[in-house]
């Protein structure tokens, strides 16, 4: 089978998070299964840099007016068709905001040519290679299968992602005549939403099946509290919709290898976790003690929960803890975070910024990882954390819920727990976590025995790809 995925981030080229890790590791587990995927994604500089030379180039039509060419090309084992299209990709800045941190004016443009794109790819733009279906991811991709759904020629079965219904692509009506669909695909069924245009609201409509990240999450979703207005379009639509659990690259996150951290180990040579540990502290100006250090990798965003951290800092530093923090976000969270480090030099350390090594020297070393979310669609750091032998303090929400079992008396007795999980998901409920973190650290046989039970979950892609190629299969047999 063929399955041409639409991606606006793609790891290792170009990632904020982590829609781009899914992008990058889906597409290989998925070969195990017969299932052949490229990825299409934006030419931006950096991307357009790291490939080498193509080994064809198709020249498309021009997208919304724009020149465009896809560039066929193979990394690191992966498929890309790299839409190169100046206009909208060539420019400074991030995939989504400009060097100074606004959205792109004209980012509705650029995602409805990525998305044309796809739709074209579905449609026979390259030769020798159609697709049988169409994966799109967030609202950057969610316009695919409504260009599918409203052209003239025989549709594709699609299916759309959801990995952050916060984010939903919203525009003024105005943009309409500038998307080159038809006047009626501005409507209830399409992608009116409330008088303006929603990609995301739209792709739901379009979609042959809907997914999101993990089954907790497709559950809250259907909630005035989760759903973040488009619970009643996901309801509509509730026979076709899945929720399949990330998994994770197990050869890039793998401490008996990462080349990223200072100590390779397993789960029966824990000990040399230490050198790891040092290097955390090391780096974040900690005291080396043996007070646990907690750690957190992150946006750091109301989503996540960082203002609930920012009230639980002074909790953890008088326990004896520590905390090393890497995240960028929220000036005020920064702000506030920054706050607490020059407060308690030696106990709390941080980093602001995106350092992809750092993070796998954190989950290496630090004895746990804070991860409050207010909700939380999967989340990977739990995921790579457990791989890490480093203790999961989640929010009971969403994938974290799905991820992590708890420490409670009944799966401490059979053997089975993996971390801490915490409701309500307020500053009180994180408190509370982290007393019951201090509790089972001062255990030292009881932690490793944690530790070592995370390190065997499998968290890897095998059975989530099963179930990925199964729906793929079912979408294609049932056609449109
Ligand atoms: N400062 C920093 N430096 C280095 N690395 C950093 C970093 N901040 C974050 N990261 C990395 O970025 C990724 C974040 O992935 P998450 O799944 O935790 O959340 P995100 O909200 O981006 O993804 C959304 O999509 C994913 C994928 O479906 C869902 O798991 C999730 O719930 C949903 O919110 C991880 O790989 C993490 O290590």
């Amino acid at each position: 089978m063929k399955v041409l995925s639409v991606a606006s981030e793609v790891f290792p080229l170009v990632k904020t998070g982590g829609l781009a890790d899914v992008a990058g590791a889906l597409p290989l587990a998925l070969g195990a299964f017969g299932i052949e995927t490229r990825t299409l994604l934006p030419g931006y500089p950096s991307v357009m840099k790291a490939i080498g030379k193509p080994a064809k180039r198709i020249k498309l039509p021009g997208l919304l007016g724009e020149p465009a060419t896809l560039l066929d090309v193979e990394h690191q084992g992966l498929k890309l068709l790299v839409l190169d299209a100046p206009a909208f990709f060539d420019r400074s800045g991030g995939p989504y905001v400009d060097a100074t941190g606004k959205d792109y004016p004209d980012n509705w443009r650029r995602f409805a040519a990525l998305a044309l794109a796809g739709s074209e790819i579905a449609h026979g733009a390259i030769a020798g290679w159609v697709p049988d279906l169409v994966h799109a991811h967030d609202w950057q991709g969610a316009m695919a299968p409504v260009y599918m759904r409203y052209d003239t020629r025989p549709e594709r079965p699609s299916v759309l992602t959801i990995h952050n219904i916060a984010f939903q692509g919203q525009f003024a009506s105005t943009i309409m005549p500038g998307l080159n669909l038809p006047p009626h695909a501005f409507s209830m069924e399409g992608i009116e939403y409330y008088g303006d245009v929603s990609y995301l609201k739209g792709g739901l409509q379009a979609a042959t099946a809907i997914t999101t990240v993990s089954p907790s999450y497709a559950e809250e979703i259907l909630t005035p509290e989760f759903g973040m207005g488009l619970e009643g379009v996901i309801a509509a639509r509730i026979d076709d919709l899945h929720g399949i659990v990330n998994g994770v690259d197990a050869d890039i996150w793998d401490p008996q290898t990462d080349p990223m951290i200072a100590a390779p180990y397993g789960a029966a040579t824990l000990k040399k976790r230490r050198k790891n540990r040092e290097e955390v502290a090391k780096y974040f100006n900690l005291d080396h003690d043996d007070g646990p250090i907690f750690c957190v990798v992150s946006r750091l965003t109301w989503q996540k929960g960082m203002d609930l951290l920012v009230d639980a800092v002074d909790e953890i530093v008088q326990h004896g803890g520590k905390l090393a923090i890497l995240g960028s976000g929220d000036l005020a969270l920064e702000g506030a975070l920054l706050a607490a480090a020059s407060r308690h030099r030696g106990r709390v350390g941080m980093s602001i910024g995106y350092n992809e090594p750092l993070s796998h020297l954190m989950q290496a070393g630090s004895d746990a990882i804070l991860i409050p979310s207010r909700f939380e669609p999967c989340g990977l750091t739990q995921l790579y954390a457990l791989r890490y032998g480093c203790l999961p303090v989640v929010a009971r929400t969403g994938g974290l819920n799905d991820t992590i079992i708890d420490a409670n008396p009944a799966a401490l007795a059979a053997r089975v727990a993996t971390g801490i999980q915490f409701s309500p998901v307020n500053s009180g409920g994180l408190r509370q976590a982290l007393r019951r973190a201090f509790r089972l650290f001062d255990d030292r046989k009881l932690w490793t025995q944690l530790q070592k039970q995370g390190m065997k979950s499998d968290v890897s892609w095998s059975g989530s790809a099963a179930r990925y190629a199964a729906l793929y299969s079912s979408l294609v047999q049932k056609g449109i």
